[in-house]
């Protein structure tokens, strides 16, 4: 047994989710006309509402205390502080001091953090007016008018997802792309109808040694370099964010046009460094700015509010409920929000490659549930793909359904009828229908007894499906700056709670290596003999269909 499942807070929760699966939200919420007021927290930007989930005073206060003991707030002042709480790699956690608000000095390890940062926003800064205002010039002498962001996992998700977010802030100064994938069919895609002379690169990979970012880089080089016919065009197309200065410019790009990135950085937390460079260059560093602030806000309330009214820790804390002691294996993103349609696929790798672990930072087997997986699509697209499922399935998802106030680019007609939606789906995942109503209601639509025998099964929802419901006032940088950091500082929470190594990622490196070893057996058509029989002879049938 865990020294968590020890704890008197633990155990109290673990009794109280034994009394909560009996119940039903419709019964707490007759119970108390106050939920909304009781389990609600609102900030001057965002809104959460987390009362549709099957908790009552007595849960809050029993999962308080489970924050209590496990000194959620003495992790959080170490995190702030620049203790090294990445334990397994011996690092520091320090996103947060990449949009810190203040000129103090701040030392770690006798290294002045914030003279790096504003050093870096500085240089920044002058990039990106130079590249927007059309002085940075390509090998011809022409102006850059699209930037290529080439990296993948948090060198990728954070930059493109905010770029989409906050398209319409964006002055169209130049037009941003992504390629990720080592799938070839995305750079040609991309790069098809590119002019070479007119475009940059960044080459975004705090390692640089992610084989499909160096694969994506190489031929964006050879794709430049065979249009300009000079080697020297590279200067003027390639610059390059990360923490492997030497590997950059082994690999050919100049050293000035190298920006820092620091191993205190976390790469699925790193949009707030340099390796938001993408997101700069689109909507111009003062937005970019904006956006940081923004996270700083998040930063002010996360470390200053009480834990009960801390919307991060609120979600952190009903996230752990609903999977660690009612058993949700799932939880869905669920934006509303057209901007927002790709934070299902950055909260995938910020929550999952943070928290999906089953060792302690003991070492220990977690005997208990940890993170549930993320999944989710853009709410209205998922009501006519998977709703079903939510609604009706044995399988009980809880849900952030995320939507904003106001839309930055209003259609007469559309954000109502987005947002009933919105409101629609929280309330029918909650209240459900009954066999009773579902009978009463055909009966009044003048169906026949045997139609209403057949059907009305079918059309019960039980309901009682938890969700949470975080409304933004409209979708800004600075809002969604908060949005992200609230996200951040909940998975940091859990994963304390959970006794989680929340900032390494050990789990992605054995499937690299074998990567590695049989691209080599492909490239030298000579499969190895010490594989399983599947993978050995799909190897065989891949080479020989060739
Ligand atoms: O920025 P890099 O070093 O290329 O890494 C890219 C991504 O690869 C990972 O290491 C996972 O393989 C992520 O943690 C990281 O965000």
């Amino acid at each position: 047994m865990s020294s968590r499942q020890t704890l008197a807070s633990w155990k109290k929760l673990q009794l109280l989710a034994q009394d909560k699966k009996s119940q039903h939200m419709n019964t707490l919420f007759a119970q108390d006309s106050e939920r909304f007021n009781k389990f609600s927290i609102e900030l001057p930007n965002m809104l959460l509402d987390y009362s549709k989930n099957l908790i009552d005073t007595e849960t809050l206060d029993a999962l308080l205390a489970l924050a209590e003991e496990t000194k959620v707030c003495d992790w959080r002042a170490k995190m702030f502080a620049g203790e090294k709480i990445n334990k397994t790699e011996d690092r520091a956690v320090l996103h947060t001091a990449l949009r810190r608000q203040s000129d103090e000095a701040f030392i770690i390890e006798g290294e002045n953090v914030t003279e790096h940062v504003q050093n870096q926003l500085a240089e920044m800064e002058i990039f990106v007016n130079k590249v927007r205002q059309g002085h940075w010039l390509g090998y011809s002498g022409k102006r850059i008018t699209d930037i290529v962001n080439i990296g993948v996992g948090g060198s990728n998700l954070g930059p493109q997802m905010v770029t989409e977010a906050l398209k319409h802030y964006s002055d169209g100064s130049v037009n941003v792309h992504y390629v990720s994938n080592v799938d070839g069919a995305q750079i040609a895609e991309v790069l098809r109808p590119l002019e070479p002379e007119k475009v940059l690169f960044i080459v975004s990979s705090k390692t640089f040694t992610t084989t499909e970012t160096m694969t994506n880089a190489r031929t964006a080089i050879n794709w430049l370099t065979s249009a300009s016919f000079d080697e020297n065009s590279v200067a003027k197309h390639f610059v390059a964010v990360t923490a492997n200065k030497e590997n950059a410019m082994s690999f050919g790009i100049e050293e000035q046009n190298i920006f820092d990135m620091w191993d205190w950085v976390g790469g699925r937390f790193s949009l707030w460094s340099a390796i938001g460079l993408a997101i700069a260059l689109d909507l111009g560093f003062d937005k970019f700015e904006e956006l940081l602030a923004g996270a700083h806000d998040m930063d002010q309330h996360f470390i200053n509010a009480p834990l009960k009214e801390n919307f991060p820790a609120i979600l952190a804390l009903i996230s752990v409920w609903n999977t660690t002691f009612l058993g949700s294996q799932s939880q869905a993103i669920l934006p509303y929000d057209q901007t927002l349609h790709m934070l299902t696929a950055y909260l995938q790798q910020a929550e999952m490659e943070s928290n999906g672990k089953s060792v302690s930072w003991d070492g220990d087997e977690i005997d208990y549930a940890t993170v549930p997986s993320i999944w989710g699509e853009l709410g209205i697209n998922g009501q006519h793909a998977f709703y079903q499922y939510l609604h009706q399935s044995n399988n009980v998802v809880p849900a952030d359904f995320i939507g904003s106030v106001k839309s930055v680019t209003p259609v007469k007609g559309h954000h109502e009828t987005l947002m009933a939606n919105f409101f629609a789906q929280t309330q029918a995942l909650m209240v459900g229908v009954n066999e009773e109503q579902v009978r009463a209601d055909l009966k009044a639509k003048g169906r026949d007894a045997d139609y209403i025998d057949k059907v009305a099964p079918h059309k019960v929802h039980k309901g009682n499906r938890p969700t949470n419901t975080i409304l933004l006032k409209c979708i800004n940088p600075r809002n969604l700056g908060s949005l992200i950091a609230a996200y951040e500082h909940k998975i940091f929470v859990q994963g304390i709670i959970l006794q989680i190594c929340s900032f390494d990622q050990w789990g992605v490196e054995l499937g690299k290596g074998l990567a590695a070893e049989i691209q080599s057996e492909l490239q030298t058509d000579n499969i190895s003999a010490q594989h399983d029989c599947s993978t050995s002879s799909l190897l065989k049938f891949y080479q020989s269909a060739k």
